[in-house]
């Protein structure tokens, strides 16, 4: 292993209004916009939810970029007081890990080329910046960014930007133990935006992490995603359900279900480093899987993605939920959109016992079009699964979002598990059941289509 990731710091997104993502992200999600930037060319927005966190990216008309670069000529990069314009980048940095000097052009990640929008940087903390760029490009690596120290009056970051081997993800790697402010250097905070404004009143929204991050690969590449993973972060592998074959992966070939997913995780494998995101130790750990589709069963959403995000990338990310059916019913009310599972999904036989069994209500869950799948594996580790006093069986709960860009290349998901840690097969045949017939149902009222523009700084419309 190459480097050694602690956490996920956050993932990046970058769209063409970035405005209407975070309104989104606010006003239907419920995340809180704690920080924003404007530098020579891009805004920049943070936003998070629990420990997780979007880093929503626009790049500014060319009108734009050159009024930033106009103010910018003026600006003593010395100056760090407070009294400077709001949009001001104050943050400095060099290209080339030397002593650190005012760069406007410090993204703290890559410039897609691709022209629609995209989710592709997640970012880790590591603890050695340097150490990870010289051992990784010692093993290959492709990187965009070298070391780069960045600092503003709260301390230094130091930042490397390398592109993975799926489409057009790259990862930040980032050592944030020398900076004491809440973000990134350069990043201003905005208070009062989020958590609870624009959201309807009293409805609770317990997203406490991101849980995992999909990518939607072409076929026969799992392989190489793998290696690249295992050998460069130390990810290892696990076992998605009962049925996987260790080589070929967890594969749904039949009924029109054309999938092939491969899991893997990080930091429990990792030897030193860990530095856990929750205060307690709790640390959630974030899962990735790799999703391919398999021939002869149709056109499918994953293809679908790879043909309009134009390659291989960051599907979906699971975020965690530590009570779904009030999630699900908050952000419902506040405009969220969910796919829906087959109608026959929770008159199967035996579905309502499980969901009675499991301590729901079927009426409930099938009203949201959440998932539920009993966990039938035994423990093999012998360890006792965490579960709520008086329940006796392991679940997973889920339910994945309309597409939340324009074309139908990122969503969202709602995942609450109750000791199963992996991805249950029940729904994963729901899941894609319900994508499907969305794609071929109703294509055209996904909530990224129409929705009204709103400046997320100004409130303004
Ligand atoms: O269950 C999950 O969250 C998965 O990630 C499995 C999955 C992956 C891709 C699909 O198009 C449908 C289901």
């Amino acid at each position: 292993m190459a480097a050694y990731v602690s956490r996920l710091n956050h993932i990046a997104l970058h769209v063409a209004n970035a405005d209407r993502i975070a309104l989104d992200l606010v006003a239907k999600f419920r995340f809180k916009l704690f920080a924003a930037r404007k530098t020579a060319g891009w805004r920049q927005l943070a936003l998070r939810k629990g420990s997780a966190v979007f880093l929503v990216n626009e790049r500014l008309e060319e009108e734009e970029e050159k009024k930033e670069k106009k103010k910018k000529k003026g600006w003593n990069p010395g100056v760090t007081s407070a009294s400077g314009s709001a949009d001001d980048d104050r943050s400095s940095g060099t290209g080339g890990g030397g002593s650190a000097r005012a760069d406007s052009t410090c993204l703290y990640g890559a410039q897609p080329s691709g022209r629609v929008d995209t989710a592709c940087n997640v970012c880790f903390e590591v603890e050695d910046v340097h150490g990870a760029f010289s051992a990784l490009r010692e093993r290959g690596c492709r990187f965009l960014v070298p070391p780069t120290p960045v600092e503003d009056h709260e301390g230094l970051v130091l930042y490397s930007v390398l592109k993975s081997v799926v489409g057009n993800v790259c990862h930040t790697l980032v050592d944030r133990t020398g900076y004491r402010g809440d973000f990134l250097p350069g990043f201003r905070e905005v208070r009062g935006i989020g958590d609870g404004e624009r959201a309807p009143e009293g409805g609770a929204c317990s997203v406490t992490h991101f849980d995992h991050v999909t990518y939607a690969c072409p076929r026969r590449m799992t392989p190489e995603v793998m290696k690249w993973y295992e050998g460069n972060f130390g990810f290892q592998r696990f076992l998605i359900g009962r049925n996987e074959d260790v080589n070929e992966g967890f594969v749904l070939d039949r009924d029109g279900i054309g999938l092939r997913l491969t899991a893997m995780e990080f930091w429990k494998c990792s030897e030193s480093g860990v530095k856990l995101p929750f205060r307690n130790d709790q640390e959630p750990d974030c899962k990735f899987v790799i999703a391919e589709s398999l021939p002869h069963q149709g056109p499918n959403q994953v293809d679908s993605f790879l043909e309009q995000h134009g390659g291989a990338g960051i599907q979906h990310v699971g975020l965690y939920t530590q009570d779904i059916v009030s999630t699900a019913r908050t952000l419902a009310q506040a405009g969220v959109q969910f796919v829906s599972p087959p109608p026959a999904y929770y008159s199967q036989v035996g579905k309502q016992q499980e969901i009675l069994d499991a301590g729901h209500d079927p009426q409930l869950l099938s009203q949201h079009g959440i998932l539920l799948d009993t966990d039938l594996r035994q423990d093999a580790s012998g360890s006792t699964p965490r579960l709520a006093s008086g329940e006796n069986k392991r679940y997973l709960l889920q339910v994945f979002t309309k597409p939340i860009f324009t074309e139908d290349t990122f969503f969202l998901e709602l995942i609450e598990r109750r000791g199963a840690s992996g991805f249950g097969e029940g729904n994963i045949r729901a899941l894609w059941r319900s994508v499907q017939s969305y794609m071929e149902g109703e294509g055209g009222d996904s909530p990224g289509r129409g929705t009204e523009s709103v400046s997320v700084e100004t409130g303004q419309r």
